[in-house]
């Protein structure tokens, strides 16, 4: 049965219409309502009393987590159950970040063990290239670090590189050296990373679950011809080195299988950044130690997202809103709206984790479900938001969004004269939205200000627009950049569990790339051989033909 049929849903459907009249200006005027719609763990507190809700609506959330045996489908995948079913895989992220002496069984074998191999593999490398001990072609330290990979193999392990990059410890352990990341098969993209590098002094990194990714394969070959004809066929055993769970292709490529980092099919590339996909690159930058505290810190909300009750968790109450506001309220977009900057690629990260994972239209049994799954995620730090797309949250359509700061700045800074610290104008901006989407501004109020009243109608705020507020404990360090990348991703999970559907294969991918590979012949054939184009409808036809100028 659908869970769209059970009573917990047809509740929610109905409640949603009754307190359709409700308005935030009133709701978040209620002590109690707010201090029932805040958690606090892991130091982060979770503000969601600025959601269109009233304490009813989380009670009938919860009822709804029940009926979708959430905690359940929680402890299964901590447990290694297969979930992720259309592919026959386990889906073990949290084991990535499991303390050493833990146990995580998955066809006999503790995967917690593997894991560490890995890391410690990577600890002993990572050592050896910071310390000049490994060398280049020409006996010169390999300073620079290009990580070649697109999708999971890409955007979380430069989400976490931006993140870290100001901390002034990591800033400390990464002088004199600099990290890249080549994601785009756009030969602009490769040019870029290549300003400004020596290949006497360049590591890169092969980056690819499968190995067989079109992008990365060509960059691979593309840096692998760049490095040849710099320092001839050998300096690629020095070079070159890979992060795959396909060893074998990583060996047909011609890099030392010493040299590759692996990892395993239970870990989805968009949950991969705690796998040596993220952790090689970030500890050839950084150095293990810091790494290590990322990893502590995704593993704290693990244990937090396994351990606590729902009404107090915050990854489910996130989930339980995101379904609220997408499904029963029918809004279907999602602002992320760190007031950090160091947190600039937290939205283009999320945006893969989430709407890969949950973009999905048919439930696991393989019915179409019965209402729209998956939101659209997007998102930019306050306050550059504010002056940009913030017009049409506050006055166009309603978007749900995250507001995340900080007691404390990366960066504190305080100009003499001025009444605050940078840091605290930052969050006085923080503060000062959530309660300008909730409570808005009515044409009284307008008008009480004098003024005319052709304009009123154009400065009315309607408010009674929703949003979390999840402040974090101190400054971004590399444990707050782990426990956020884990609530957000749990989160996703939480929401893919209460829809019933499978958040953690991607099959909606494959369709682009079996038709650019019909392409891709085609430019070939027409390119070498003049070959007609062939086999497209009239509208890409013309379109290759004014592309090739024939
Ligand atoms: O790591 P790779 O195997 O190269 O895959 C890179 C990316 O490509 C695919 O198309 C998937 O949609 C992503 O989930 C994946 O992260």
């Amino acid at each position: 049965m659908s869970i769209a049929a059970s009573t917990p849903w047809n509740n929610l459907t109905r409640h949603a219409r009754e307190i359709a009249g409700l308005h935030l200006r009133d709701l978040i005027q209620d002590a109690d309502r707010c201090r029932a719609m805040t958690a606090k763990a892991e130091g982060i507190t979770l503000d969601f009393s600025r959601q269109n809700a009233t304490t009813e609506t989380f009670q009938l959330l919860l009822a709804l987590a029940e009926e979708a045996r959430l905690r359940d489908k929680i402890r299964a995948m901590f447990r290694g159950d297969r979930i992720n079913s259309t592919e026959d895989r386990a889906v073990l992220h949290v084991a990535l970040r499991a303390p050493k002496g833990e146990s995580i069984t998955l066809d006999g074998i503790n995967v917690v063990d593997e894991v560490h191999d890995v890391l410690d593999k990577i600890r002993a490398f990572s050592e050896k290239v910071r310390s000049g001990s490994w060398t280049g072609a020409t006996g010169r330290p390999l300073t620079d670090v290009v990580s070649i990979g697109i999708g999971g193999s890409y955007l979380g392990p430069e989400f976490v590189h931006e993140a870290f990059r100001t901390d002034p410890e990591c800033a400390r352990s990464a002088e004199g050296r600099r990290l890249r990341f080549l994601a785009n098969v756009d030969p602009i993209d490769v040019a870029r990373n290549l300003e400004g590098l020596n290949p006497e002094t360049t590591l890169v990194v092969v980056v690819s679950k499968t190995f067989t990714t079109a992008e990365t394969m060509l960059n691979a070959k593309t840096l692998r011809q760049w490095l040849v004809t710099a320092l001839g066929p050998d300096s690629v055993a020095k070079h070159m080195v890979a992060v795959s769970t396909n060893l074998e292709a990583v060996q047909a490529f011609g890099i030392d299988p010493a040299n590759a980092f692996g990892f395993w099919n239970w870990v989805g590339g968009r949950y991969s950044v705690c796998s040596a996909v993220g952790v090689l690159p970030l500890a050839l930058q950084y150095g293990m130690e810091h790494v290590g505290h990322f990893l502590d810190g995704a593993h704290a909300i693990d244990r937090h997202f396994l351990d606590t009750p729902t009404e107090r968790n915050i990854p489910a109450i996130l989930g339980l809103f995101g379904v609220w506001n997408s499904t029963f309220l029918g809004r279907p977009d999602r602002a992320l709206l760190p007031y950090c900057q160091a947190l600039l690629k937290l939205a283009p990260h999320i945006q893969q984790v989430d709407m890969e994972s949950n973009g999905k239209r048919v439930g696991l049994d393989g019915q179409p479900v019965p209402f729209p799954t998956g939101e659209v995620d997007f998102g930019e730090p306050g306050t550059n938001g504010q002056h940009s797309f913030y017009q049409l949250l506050h006055q166009g359509r309603v978007v749900p969004a995250d507001f995340i700061g900080f007691t404390k700045s990366q960066r504190p800074m305080d100009v003499p004269g001025e009444p605050v610290s940078n840091h605290d104008e930052l969050m006085a901006n923080f503060f000062a939205q959530p309660d300008a989407l909730a409570v808005g501004k009515t044409a009284e109020e307008v008008a009480a200000e004098g003024v005319p009243a052709d304009l009123v109608p154009h400065k009315v705020f309607p408010g009674n627009r929703p949003s979390n507020v999840l402040l974090v404990d101190g400054r971004l360090t590399p444990d707050a950049v782990g426990r956020i990348l884990a609530v957000y991703e749990h989160r996703t999970a939480v929401q893919g569990f209460l829809w019933g559907i499978n958040s953690f294969d991607q099959w909606g991918v494959e369709l682009g790339k079996v038709l650019a590979k019909q392409v891709r012949s085609q430019l070939a054939r027409s390119r070498k051989e003049g070959a007609p184009i062939e086999g497209f409808n009239p509208s890409t036809t013309a379109l290759l033909k004014t592309y090739l100028g024939t």
